[in-house]
C-alpha cells in the first residue's frame, strides 16, 4: 500500500526540514506540501532528491489545501505563528486556533480517514479543537488524532543523558506525560528505561529544563522564532513510528497527547486526571492510538507534585480550546 504524507505549513521553519526528513522516508510514496506562501519553490528543490516519495506543493488558490490534502493517509500540521521572547504558547490561541480550526475542516471534508499529527502551538488547545471539529463533521477517530509532544522526550532523553553521563541519548526511554507547556509538561525519571538515578541536586533544575526547553530556543533567537531543527527532527520520529505501526510493526510505543476516552485504556488515565486530552505512552498499531499505557501507577512524590500542577493548568487549556471551537469569535 503506498502512504500519501501531506505537511500543511510546509513552508515554514519546522515544515521545510521536517518534509525533508519526510521526502527521505522509504515508508512514504507521495509526498503534498501545503502552506499559504512558497511550497512550489519548497516543492521543486525536495523533488530533485533521488528518493521514492513523489512530490507537490500547493497554495491556497485553485483549492489547493483541497487537492493537497485529499485522500491523504497521514497530515502532519506545523503551521502557524511561533512564539518571540515574552510569550507563552496560549498567547498563540487567537492566531493559531483558528489556522487549526480551517485546516481540520478542509481534512474532515477530503481525507476523514488520515491520521493527524498537530504540532502547531498551543497544543493543549489545538488538539481539543481539532477533535470538536471532526466530531462536529460526524468523522471523529480519536485513535487517529494526536499532539505532537515528542520534542519534550526528546529533550528528557538528551539532558538526562547529560548529567548521567550516558553518551547515547537515544538508548534512554523517558515518559513524559501531561500537556506541551511550562508545568503541564512532566517527565517521570523515576519510570526511565534503563533506570536513571538523577542527583537530588539536580531534580530540580531538570524538570525546568525539560518544562521549559522551548523558553531556551525562544531565548536563543531572540525573535527569530521557536525550536525548528529539533522539532522536525521529533515529528518525523513520531510520524514515522505511527507509520511504522500502521505497516504492522508490533511493540512501537511513543507518548502523545489524544482523547483519552477514545482510546483502549484511555478511561481509567481520563477519571484519574480529571483530563479528557492528556499525554500519555501510546501503544501505535495498524489502527493508530490501540492502546494508552498507564503511566500514573509507582509515581514518586515529587512526579505526584507535578502531576497535581500540570492538571491545574491543562484543564484550563483544554477547555478553552473545546469553548473555541463550539463559538468561534465572529469575524
Ligand atoms: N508541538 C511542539 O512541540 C512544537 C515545537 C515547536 C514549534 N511548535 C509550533 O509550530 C508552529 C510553527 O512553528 P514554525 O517555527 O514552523 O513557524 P513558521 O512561522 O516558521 O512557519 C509556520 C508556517 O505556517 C504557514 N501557515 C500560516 N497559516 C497557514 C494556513 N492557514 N495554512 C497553511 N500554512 C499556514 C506559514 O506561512 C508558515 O510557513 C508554531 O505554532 C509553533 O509554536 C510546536
Ligand atoms: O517553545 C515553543 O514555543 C515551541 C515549542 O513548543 C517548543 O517546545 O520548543
Amino acid at each position: 500500500m503506498g502512504i500519501k504524507a501531506v505537511v500543511a505549513g510546509a513552508s515554514g521553519g519546522i515544515g521545510q526540514p521536517l518534509s525533508l526528513l519526510l521526502k527521505t522516508s522509504s515508508l512514504i510514496s507521495e509526498l503534498a506540501l501545503y502552506d499559504v506562501v512558497n511550497t512550489p519553490g519548497v516543492a521543486a528543490d525536495l523533488s530533485h532528491i533521488s528518493s521514492p516519495a513523489k512530490i507537490s506543493g500547493y497554495l491556497p488558490k485553485d483549492d489547493g489545501a483541497k487537492t493537497a490534502f485529499k485522500d491523504a493517509d497521514i497530515i502532519v500540521i506545523p503551521a502557524g505563528i511561533p512564539r518571540k521572547p515574552g510569550m507563552t504558547r496560549d498567547d498563540l490561541f487567537n492566531i493559531n486556533a483558528g489556522i487549526v480550526k480551517g485546516l481540520i475542516e478542509t481534512i474532515a471534508e477530503v481525507a476523514p480517514k488520515a491520521y493527524i499529527l498537530i504540532i502547531s502551538n498551543p497544543v493543549n488547545s489545538t488538539v481539543p479543537i481539532a477533535a470538536e471539529v471532526l466530531k462536529a463533521k460526524g468523522v471523529f477517530d480519536p485513535k487517529r488524532l494526536f499532539g505532537v509532544t515528542t520534542l519534550d522526550v526528546v529533550r528528557a532523553e538528551t539532558f538526562v543523558a547529560e548529567i548521567v553521563g550516558e553518551s547515547n541519548p537515544q538508548s534512554l526511554t523517558i515518559p513524559v506525560i501531561g500537556g506541551h507547556s511550562g508545568e503541564t509538561i512532566v517527565p517521570l525519571f523515576s519510570q526511565a528505561k534503563p533506570a536513571v538515578s538523577i542527583p537530588e541536586d539536580k531534580y530540580a533544575d531538570l524538570v525546568k529544563r525539560v518544562q521549559f526547553g522551548g523558553d531556551e530556543v525562544v531565548k536563543a533567537k531572540d525573535g527569530a522564532g521557536s525550536a525548528t531543527l529539533s522539532m522536525a527532527y521529533a515529528g518525523f520520529r513520531f510520524a514515522e513510528k505511527v507509520l511504522r505501526g500502521l505497516k504492522g510493526e508490533e511493540g512501537i510505543i511513543e507518548p502523545s497527547f489524544v482523547y483519552l476516552p477514545g482510546v483502549a485504556g484511555g478511561d481509567v488515565i481520563a477519571k484519574e486526571t480529571g483530563c479528557d486530552f492528556f499525554s500519555v505512552p501510546i501503544q501505535l498499531g495498524t489502527s493508530g492510538a490501540e492502546k494508552a499505557l498507564n503511566p500514573l501507577t509507582g509515581l514518586d512524590e515529587n512526579e505526584k507534585t507535578l502531576l497535581k500542577a500540570c492538571v491545574e493548568g491543562l484543564k484550563g487549556n483544554i477547555t478553552k480550546g473545546v469553548n473555541f471551537a463550539h463559538n468561534p469569535p465572529q469575524k
